[in-house]
């Protein structure tokens, strides 16, 4: 069937949509118990509002629309985290700092590409306001890497970046744009100095090895191995020391995290600054998941165990299974069967069967 919805958007259907909606649960308890609260902004508001909270890209990529009402151009959200930014900033200015908040919700992206032609997707996150030092961020990495492990999602790896560090070196755009493409020749034509930083994008503790000879990056060296070390074991870890697609807002930090079995990047992070109505800028790290290479990555763990009830059968029987943890389906008309009802167990003389 073609033309149901526009080329991007999607339903998600049974069993996805509650594969979904458990992973959603599943993070956000995890960042709970971590002391992130949850925010709920809504799907869109004033474009210019939400422009300028973040340094760049906020209300970029952003599907927007004049509202009738207000008069004013609205942006769908294409990222929660500027409206974190904004509550953080505003309603929440008050807060003592850091403060902890967490969201779920959908975005729209206005454009999409050939490689990633989803444009309606969900966002899942934690944001920290008010801090951006090694520990904060380290607690930002290790929430997303514990919650996604609690949502069982295996063969975790991330990559380290740190998204400003050739503005802060004095390089030039065409010098970051050569790193960009990983161009050797072309950075060597530029500044020779930069040669080790493409040489040393791979496996952390030998990458980290390479740049140790740079005077200059020993500091945030020093930050990404405090934040490697506080990592599980079993998570594989990488750093692209000048890689900046997708980091239009970060700046000392960033991280993408990837998955076995996704074929795209299941979440991204980073340091950033909000910035106040007065002009001030506040420190910030957080992260956000993606739903859906993330739910990718973990389908075939999908399963449906539901116990057919027959036509008949007492309901204090349905009430005690159920507590007991079955999903029940109740058969309404004598001629129903667990086949039609996708059932995986039947209950047979008072016993459970497969079906
Ligand atoms: N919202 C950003 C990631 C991020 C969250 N907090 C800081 N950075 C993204 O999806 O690319």
């Amino acid at each position: 069937m073609t033309g149901l919805l526009p080329e991007g958007f999607h339903d998600r259907l049974p069993p996805f949509a509650d594969q979904a909606a458990r992973l959603e649960r599943s993070v956000l308890d995890t960042a709970r118990a971590y002391g992130y609260e949850q925010v709920d902004p809504p799907l869109a508001e004033f474009e210019d509002a939400l422009a300028r909270r973040l340094k760049a890209g906020a209300a970029q990529g952003a599907v927007r629309f004049v509202d009738p009402v207000s008069q004013r151009t609205l942006a769908i959200r294409p990222d929660i985290t500027a409206q974190v930014g904004r509550i953080a900033a505003t309603r929440m200015g008050h807060h003592p700092r850091p403060v902890r908040l967490s969201y779920a919700g959908p975005v729209l992206k206005l454009r999409a590409s050939e490689l990633k032609p989803e444009r309606a997707l969900r966002q899942i996150g934690v944001e920290l306001i008010g801090l951006d030092s090694v520990a904060a961020a380290r607690e930002v990495v290790l929430v997303a890497v514990e919650a996604l492990t609690e949502a069982g999602v295996t063969g975790l790896s991330v990559d380290l970046t740190l998204p400003d560090l050739v503005a802060t070196m004095g390089g030039s755009t065409a010098l970051a744009e050569a790193l960009d493409a990983k161009d050797a020749a072309a950075v060597a034509a530029i500044d020779r100095s930069f040669l080790p930083l493409i040489a040393a994008a791979g496996p952390f503790t030998a990458a980290v090895a390479k740049l140790r000879s740079h005077a200059a990056l020993a500091s945030r060296l020093d930050g990404l191995e405090q934040i490697a070390a506080a990592l599980p074991p079993g998570v594989s870890l990488t750093l692209d020391p000048t890689e900046r697609h997708g980091f239009e807002y970060q700046n000392w930090f960033g991280f993408s995290l990837f998955a076995a079995g996704a074929s795209d990047q299941i979440g991204r992070g980073g340091t950033y600054g909000v910035i106040h109505d007065d002009g001030r800028e506040e420190p910030a790290v957080g992260v956000t998941l993606y739903v859906d290479p993330i739910l990718g990555a973990t389908a075939g763990a999908v399963e449906r165990r539901r116990l057919f009830l027959p036509h008949g059968t007492d309901p204090a029987d349905g009430a005690r299974l159920r507590r007991e943890g079955w999903v029940t389906v109740a058969a309404l008309e004598a001629h129903d069967t667990p086949e039609a009802q996708l059932c995986s167990h039947i209950l047979f003389k008072g016993e459970v069967q497969p079906a």
